[in-house]
């Protein structure tokens, strides 16, 4: 029996991160500015603090600084806006990250909205979200940048195929829709976005080319919802006892799909790797704009 080509994206994202740390000491040398990542962790959800720790040691390994602001579970909206203004302001600051998901008494989109655009490296907000759907980004989201990496080193054109993208949500589903209709490298796709009231869920995911899960359940893309030969790429990051799972059924994947990312080491590896990209670029436009 045939199997999938295993997307590497543990070892994708090492490679960049390298690149990355070449070009973060050329700019540092040139610019005498070292690129500076601001991380926001509200609360004591252990996933997001071991995500923020992750962050933090490949930042160190990138050569990029990086500091840590650790508040309570039950901080108010107003103190974390405060914080995220200060951060704005502080000109050696480039890039502010503020961990998801916040306590449920903050409203993610205000604090968001709040975040300084050149300084939102992971592409949260409306003014960059505007600009990437318009096919002049400032950042790429992190996740979805990844996923895009990942399609390319699996060799699957992306030109006129058809991918369908199962998850709606704003940090990934829509913007990797966007990405992937987008004119371009890796790109030029036609794009469906599918979710949770789509008809016929299977006829649509077996006409995939290139399938992006990100729906957030474990396992739910099964073997005969995947097009055989087809690129498949597994967002999810789903707890299952002690294991760590994907949105697809990985072993029945395995021998339909022609490419497939594994959970751990497919895309959440990218997703870091990416945020390092944006924020050297954060620095980059940062200091441009105090030289001009
Ligand atoms: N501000 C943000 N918040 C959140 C984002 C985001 O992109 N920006 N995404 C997720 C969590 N996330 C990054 O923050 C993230 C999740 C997982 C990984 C990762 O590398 N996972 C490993 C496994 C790690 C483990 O053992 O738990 C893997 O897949 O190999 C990176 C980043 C929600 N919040």
């Amino acid at each position: 029996m045939s199997s999938a080509q295993i997307i590497d994206g543990k070892g994708v994202a090492s490679r960049l991160r390298e690149e990355l740390a070449q070009k973060v000491a050329e700019f540092q040398q040139s610019n005498h500015v070292q690129p500076h990542l601001a991380a926001v962790l509200v609360g004591d959800d252990p996933a997001s603090a071991v995500y923020v720790r992750n962050k933090q040691r490949a930042c160190e390994k990138s050569g990029i600084r990086s500091t840590l602001h650790r508040l309570s579970t039950e901080t108010s909206q107003a103190e974390l806006l405060e914080l995220v203004h200060s951060l704005n302001e502080q000109s050696d600051v480039h890039g502010i990250l503020i961990q998801l998901p916040l306590p449920s008494q903050i409203d993610e989109t205000t604090v968001l909205d709040a975040v300084a655009p050149l300084k939102d490296v992971d592409c949260f907000h409306p003014e960059n979200v505007g600009l990437m759907v318009q096919g002049r980004p400032r950042f790429l989201p992190c996740t979805p940048a990844g996923c895009q990496v990942l399609i390319g080193e699996s060799g699957t054109p992306t030109s006129g195929a058809h991918a369908v993208v199962v998850g709606r949500s704003e940090i990934v589903g829509k913007p990797m829709g966007m990405m992937l209709v987008q004119k371009g490298d890796l790109a030029n796709a036609t794009v469906t976005i599918a979710h949770s009231r789509t008809r016929d869920l299977t006829e649509m995911t077996r006409q995939a080319d290139i399938l992006i899960a990100a729906i957030g359940r474990p396992n739910f893309i099964t073997g005969e919802m995947i097009k055989p030969g087809a690129c498949v790429i597994d967002v999810g990051i789903n707890r299952v006892g002690d294991r760590l799972v994907g949105d697809v059924n990985f072993d029945e994947a395995l021998p339909v799909a022609g490419s497939i990312t594994p959970v751990p080491g497919g895309v959440g590896p990218m997703t870091i790797a990416m945020l390092l990209q944006n924020t050297l670029t954060a620095a980059i436009l940062q200091t441009q704009a105090l030289s001009e």
